[in-house]
């Protein structure tokens, strides 16, 4: 048997995938779950419902794709799940990676002054985005949950523990150092589950799981017959930078789903961004971190949702090039989508998004343009960033997910960046990079270079817009995030 089945468990529908002896995918299934808004800049997911979808979709693709020697598992990152070690039961909906209820839990840790040591430990800034205020929250809000807690009866996890629990029914309380690293709990210059965070947020050290290799045993499921391992998983950005091969120091990759993640390698150096980049474990291998610099935007593909759902002024995403390809050029409307507060390197949880430099003449198209836009210039503000901490060569930036579909997003992107984008030619990165975790432990696919060598690029974008006006739109695009910022003094 050579073939592998990927379980991409994303932050709006789960996908499986069966990868053929060639990494090839053979199979796939995909299932979209329910979106909770409980409360204003709060977000949920339901884990039974996450737990069904995975269930459904990878029976779904085995019965497509025939049988797997082994499974491996990627995850939307940072996202908490809290369970009962008995039953299994979570006690709490997920809280999701976008949430923002622990904004002020983070303002007041911040202002204690503690965010220099967590950055120092944990590569991560003092933003409700990670694990660890989540898990803080629902610790110190759901009933009865502390003294259960305190008891030993409950265990934490981000998603890939919480399947990885279920799927062995309860055998096995793991994760890997890739989504341990996104928690604000792991130290990941030790390697381990930090004592001084944890006290500084109460939170019991006994919740927390076992943290393993990117390839690793990580147990067996028997849920699809016979017994099958598990023996990949990694945080979806970090499967992605993997599924990139983006394996030495400097090379670059920029994931456009819902959001917009950039993680540059840096090798075995972990370096301390100065300009509120997060320092993150981009693979582990052997016991041995690589470190990446990471810049993490909220909205990128999601805005393309809001002209959809929100302005309703297309019917599908496509066709929000043509009407960014209409647009009067002699407009210049910047929209910053700070719908959930801004991330990398603003920092924002408060801000909201506005829209600057309109006229009577601004509708629909220019409108769109602005939305596609702001994703490119989102984009160069994290490269900046990363430039100034990582100075030296970095090859061509390498994208995938959703929004690459858009040729004149990604021309777009070129043309303010001032640098080739190369878009590959196989653009589910994220679930080959997993396949090729846990094929590679099982013996099916080639070693890291052999991999490296079938990436392939299906169109290169180089830039097309000169210099000057480059500069003057970008400078534009500064001038209103700078007035959109609450945290500007
Ligand atoms: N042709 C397109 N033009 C612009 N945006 C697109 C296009 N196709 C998909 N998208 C955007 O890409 C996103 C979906 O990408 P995907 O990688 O599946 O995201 P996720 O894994 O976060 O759910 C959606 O937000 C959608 O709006
Ligand atoms: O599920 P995605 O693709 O939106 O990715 C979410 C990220 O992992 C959040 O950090």
């Amino acid at each position: 048997m050579t073939q592998i089945l990927a379980i991409d468990q994303g932050t709006t529908s789960t996908r499986a995938i069966v990868f053929d002896g060639d990494l090839r995918p053979k199979a796939s299934a995909q299932k979209e779950f329910t979106q909770h808004f409980p409360a204003s800049g709060w977000v949920e997911h339901d884990p039974e419902e996450i737990w069904d979808s995975v269930q459904e979709t990878c029976k779904d693709a085995l019965d497509q794709g025939g049988d797997v020697a082994a499974i491996g598992i990627t995850n939307q990152r940072e996202t908490v799940v809290v369970w009962d070690r008995e039953t299994g039961a979570p006690v709490y909906n997920a809280i999701v990676w976008q949430d923002r209820r622990t904004a002020s839990l983070c303002a007041d840790l911040k202002a204690a002054g503690h965010e220099d040591m967590v950055r120092e430990k944990t590569g991560l800034l003092l933003d409700p985005y990670f694990s660890g205020t989540k898990l803080a929250w629902i610790l110190d809000n759901v009933e009865g949950v502390r003294a259960r807690a305190q008891k030993g009866e409950l265990a934490f996890g981000t998603i890939d523990s919480f399947l990885i629990w279920r799927m062995t029914d309860g055998k096995r309380h793991v994760t890997d150092a890739t989504n341990a690293a996104r928690t604000l709990l792991y130290n990941i210059r030790d390697g381990r589950w930090d004592d001084d965070i944890l006290r500084m947020l109460n939170i019991p050290a006994n919740m927390l799981p076992e943290v393993l290799d990117c390839g690793a045993d990580f147990g067996e499921t028997s849920l699809f017959g016979a017994p099958l391992p598990i023996l990949g998983v990694a945080g979806d950005q970090q499967a992605a930078t993997v599924g990139q091969a983006c394996f030495q120091p400097g090379m670059l990759k920029s994931t456009y789903g819902t959001g917009c993640f950039a993680l540059l390698n840096t090798g075995d150096t972990l370096v301390t961004s100065q300009n509120r980049m997060l320092g993150t474990i981009a693979y582990q291998f052997d016991g041995t971190p690589t470190y990446a610099l990471e810049g993490s935007i909220f909205i990128a593909g999601a805005v393309v949702q809001w002209l959809r759902d929100g302005l309703k002024i297309i019917d599908d995403a496509p066709q929000s090039a043509d009407l960014a390809a209409a647009a009067d050029k002699t407009q210049d409307l910047y929209l910053v989508p700070a719908f959930t507060g801004l991330g990398a390197p603003y920092w924002d949880p408060d801000a909201r998004g506005a829209l600057y430099g309109l006229t009577r003449n601004s509708g629909p198209d220019e409108i769109a343009r602005a939305a596609l836009e702001s994703v490119g210039f989102q984009t160069r503000d994290l490269l900046e960033a990363m430039a100034a901490d990582y100075p030296g060569e970095t090859g061509n930036v390498r994208v995938d997910g959703g929004m690459t579909a858009s040729d004149w997003t990604m021309q777009f992107l070129s043309d303010i960046l001032g640098a080739p984008v190369d878009r590959p030619q196989v653009l589910e990165t994220t679930a080959v990079g997993v396949a090729w975790i846990a094929g590679t432990r099982a013996g099916i696919y080639q070693d890291q270079a052999g991999f490296a060598k079938t990436w392939a690029v299906d169109k290169t974008f180089t830039p097309q817009m000169d210099a000057t006006t480059r500069d003057a739109r970008y400078a534009g695009w500064k001038d209103a995030v700078a007035r959109t910022l609450t945290n500007r003094g």
